[in-house]
């Protein structure tokens, strides 16, 4: 895979590209894993061995203390509040769930609560919790007040999702031994524990499940300060030194979000080392991600492509998902879930009745004439 691919592959709103999603266990100092490496255990990085530097990164990157975390202020004073009170009671904190878009701060919550509460995490994917003896050596290896972490738990299947409910609202499994006439039923007491849970979509949890967290927080996009911030504060972890012009180039290019941020940065590093010296300013930082097709507003080569389509033949639209998708050579699905979001939310797109529109910011962004 080129270089530059793996840096334009994170895009959050592509799915299953969330590299450091798959090392959740992040070099996390009191991050623990049950023995034997349970199936739940997230895969290894698929791109092979030049994912591994990346993932290592993405571990010295992320925040290790809540206070380290840049934006979210209100969810942070929230989740203070409820450790404050869970401490000074002696109890675990209620159960959370987090949900939101990719590459905003999950994994990342999930990682600094237990820190903040000086206990133990394990981390647990619900893609790999198939059966529920998958679940069973992260419920039998809780110790107190430790946490449990569930990344995707709407993957979680409806068989094991039952087992999570008495273990989360009476700290007790159920397991059937046997079957048929010998069956017989084990009740296991599990040390009171908090379960984290992150989605990227809530709307596919059963209400049961939805029900049985006491804290539900939606994380929400973040400002262009915000991203400035992070890139300043990781600039500084990377030893490399940026102005605040190119931090706030690096910003209005990452959709609002952290993960996209810290990936252009790492981008302008490379560029910047191989190309100037090392030296990192607004115009070095254009250079670098005009180069992997990164433009102004942070669309990629695929979004213009989308958009150069449903301007060029379909005259602007009104256009149909499918005809653009043949045309593009690509499919539907892709093209809802992967390009159309960002481009809904930058407003250079309208979804109306009769198809897909393309806004008069986007001829704008385009420098195309408006048709009549
Ligand atoms: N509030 C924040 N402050 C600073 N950096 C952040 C913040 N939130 C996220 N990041 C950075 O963005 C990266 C991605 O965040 P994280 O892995 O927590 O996202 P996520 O919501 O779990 O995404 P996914 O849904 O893909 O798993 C982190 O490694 C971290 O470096
Ligand atoms: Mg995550």
């Amino acid at each position: 895979m080129a270089r530059e691919a793996i840096y334009q592959q994170s895009d959050p709103e592509r799915r299953g590209n969330a590299l450091d999603s798959q090392n959740p266990s992040g070099g996390e100092t009191n991050a623990k894993r049950p023995p034997g490496k349970p199936p739940g255990a997230p895969p290894a990085t698929a791109s092979g061995d030049e994912s591994r530097p990346r993932a290592e990164v993405d571990v010295k990157l992320r925040p290790r203390r809540m206070d380290e975390m840049v934006g979210q202020r209100d969810v942070i004073e929230r989740l203070k509040i409820a450790i404050d009170a869970a401490q000074s009671r002696g109890e675990p904190l209620g159960h959370i769930l987090f949900d939101g878009p990719p590459g905003l701060g999950k994994t990342t919550f999930a990682t600094v609560i237990p820190a903040e509460m000086n206990t133990t995490v394990q981390m647990a994917n619900g893609a790999g919790l198939r059966a529920p003896k998958d679940l069973l050596p992260y419920l039998t290896n809780v110790s107190e007040g430790s946490v449990l972490f569930i990344d995707e738990i709407h993957r979680v299947p409806k068989a094991v999702e039952e087992y999570l409910y008495t273990a989360m609202e009476d700290y007790r499994i159920d397991v059937v031994l046997g079957d048929g006439v010998n069956a017989r039923t084990l009740n296991l007491e599990l040390k009171p524990f908090t379960l984290i849970g992150a989605t990227t979509r809530a709307g596919m949890l059963s209400a049961p499940l939805r029900d049985r967290f006491q804290i539900r927080e939606h994380l929400g996009w973040y400002t262009r300060e915000e991203l400035s911030e992070i890139v300043h504060r990781n600039a500084k972890k990377l030893s490399i030194k940026v102005d605040d012009p190119s931090a706030a180039v690096i910003a209005a290019r990452s959709r609002s979000t952290p993960r996209l941020a810290n990936n252009r940065l790492l981008w302008v590093r490379d560029y910047a080392q191989s190309k100037a010296g090392g030296k990192v300013d607004q115009e070095i930082t254009r250079a670098a991600l005009d180069m992997i097709g990164i433009d102004a507003l942070g669309l990629d080569k695929q979004d213009r492509n989308y958009l150069d389509t449903l301007m060029r033949v379909f005259l602007g639209g009104p256009a149909g998902l499918d005809a653009i998708a043949h045309t593009m050579n690509v499919s539907g699905d892709t093209l809802e879930d992967e390009v159309e979001p960002f481009l809904l939310r930058s407003e250079l797109l309208v979804r109306t009745r009769r198809g897909r529109l393309a806004t008069p910011g986007a001829y704008e962004h385009m420098r195309r004439p408006m048709p009549d």
